[in-house]
């Protein structure tokens, strides 16, 4: 048999994805102009969206492979994009062209080949396809979907919510008794991507707004209305909306390494995931606003005691206990836990639409105030210092 048909995947690699072959002077590795231009078209070639990190990575190398070091005056502070792109170039510093080309083709080169692999095989047994920013597996009756950013704390980006959105509808249809929902690494989530708001469309902030306004309305739909137990394993801290979600879930679990912390003020922005309504309910008005406006970071056990988490567990024995709990509950009869769930929850339903639909309303308000926009910029100015 050929090697283009010996096996799908080699087929697929070759066909698609030619890898770039690299022109060797001597004995160090230096790609010649023209492993770059076949680079350049490559890039063309992926089929998925490698992310705005690795865009704006390619963009710096680019200019810094064809122009050299960034001599351009930098943008100003709310021309988000430029500034961005700006940062991104500066930060190569006095990287000569060379090694800004070697690396421009060393990355192209990984994506391309990740992308054909993850076309041809699945990495994780069990796990399903076609999610970047999760890892979602079902296996004895649970459907995991697990964050699955860890470099970046878990922190939510514009794909990681489409993806829990379509997640969730697959978890609500298949055979499993009950959904977890859980962090990967030493983080629960760091809470929404504080990116999301950098990446400004060409329709400009309001547009910006406005989409983030529809996308979070949505994946809060999803909570509100999903049909199953479903179950936070909160395996480290909780920042932002991972917390005010935790009002939705029917039982929330904690390492006593979690922290639960909602920095809306701090932020210029409001709460959301329905916390407005559910944590006055939940914990008491003035807990509830010891959290969501004055930005108070609870420990584990102060959340337990205060009912937004159902129980706390050491850490060194955190995932072995839940695990033993959540396999046995997934043993229950799945149509009767769902018409229970349906009976304690279906109740707030409307309401909990009405909340969600006037939180991100006010929201989309606050995604445009200067407090909003002189938060996000300080922190992405201290992480520049340092
Ligand atoms: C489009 C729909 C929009 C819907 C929006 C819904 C409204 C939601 C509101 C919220 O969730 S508000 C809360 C937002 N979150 C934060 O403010 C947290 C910001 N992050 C931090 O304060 C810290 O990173 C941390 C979580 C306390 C962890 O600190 P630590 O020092 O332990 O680690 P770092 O070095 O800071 O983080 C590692 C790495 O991860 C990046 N990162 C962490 N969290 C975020 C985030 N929320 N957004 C973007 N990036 C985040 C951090 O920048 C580091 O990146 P690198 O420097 O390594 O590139």
């Amino acid at each position: 048999m050929s090697s283009a048909t010996t096996s799908h995947n080699r087929t697929v690699h070759a066909v698609c994805f030619p890898v770039i072959q690299l022109h060797t002077t001597g004995a160090a590795m230096r790609v010649s102009q023209e492993d770059f231009e076949k680079a350049k078209d490559q890039l063309k070639l992926l089929k998925e969206d490698p992310g705005n990190e690795v865009k704006l990575k390619l963009y710096a190398l680019f200019k810094q492979a064809t122009e050299g070091p960034c001599s351009s005056p930098k943008p100003g502070m709310l021309d988000f994009v430029k500034k961005a792109k700006w940062d991104a170039w500066s930060s190569l510093g006095s990287l000569s062209k060379d090694n800004a080309r070697q690396k421009y083709v060393d990355l192209v080169s990984s994506l391309v080949s990740s992308e054909s692999s993850s076309q041809v095989k699945d990495t994780t047994p069990d796990s399903k396809h076609g999610y970047e920013t999760l890892q979602v597996t079902t296996t004895d009756n649970i459907t995991k979907i697990m964050l699955n950013r860890p470099e970046k704390k878990n922190a939510i980006t514009t794909q990681m919510y489409r993806e829990i959105i379509q997640a969730l509808e697959e978890a609500a249809k298949d055979d499993s008794v009950i959904t977890v929902i859980t962090g990967n690494g030493d983080y629960y989530c760091s809470g929404n991507d504080l990116n999301n708001f950098t990446n400004i469309p060409s329709g400009g902030i309001e547009k910006m707004a406005k989409d983030g306004a529809v996308l979070l309305e949505n994946f809060v739909n999803h909570f509100i209305d999903f049909p199953k137990p479903l179950i936070a394993v909160v395996n480290g801290p909780a920042v932002g909306i991972s917390v005010t979600l935790l009002g939705l879930f029917d039982i929330v679990y904690a390492t006593d390494r979690a922290t639960f912390h909602t920095p809306f003020s701090e932020l210029g922005q409001s709460p959301e995931g329905c916390s407005s309504y559910m944590f006055p309910k939940i914990m008491g008005l003035s807990k509830a606003n010891e959290m969501l406006l004055f930005n108070k970071k609870l420990t584990a056990g102060e959340a337990c005691a205060q009912g937004l988490v159902t129980e706390v567990f050491p850490d060194r024995a955190f995932q072995k206990e839940v695990w033993i709990r959540l396999k046995a509950y997934a043993t229950l009869p799945k149509n009767s836990l769902a018409l229970s769930k349906q009976l304690i929850r279906g109740v707030e339903k409307e309401k909990l639409h009405a909340v969600n639909c006037q939180e991100c309303e006010l929201l989309r308000e606050r995604w445009l105030s200067d407090e909003c926009m002189n938060a996000i910029m300080s922190f992405f100015g201290k992480k520049s210092k340092l």
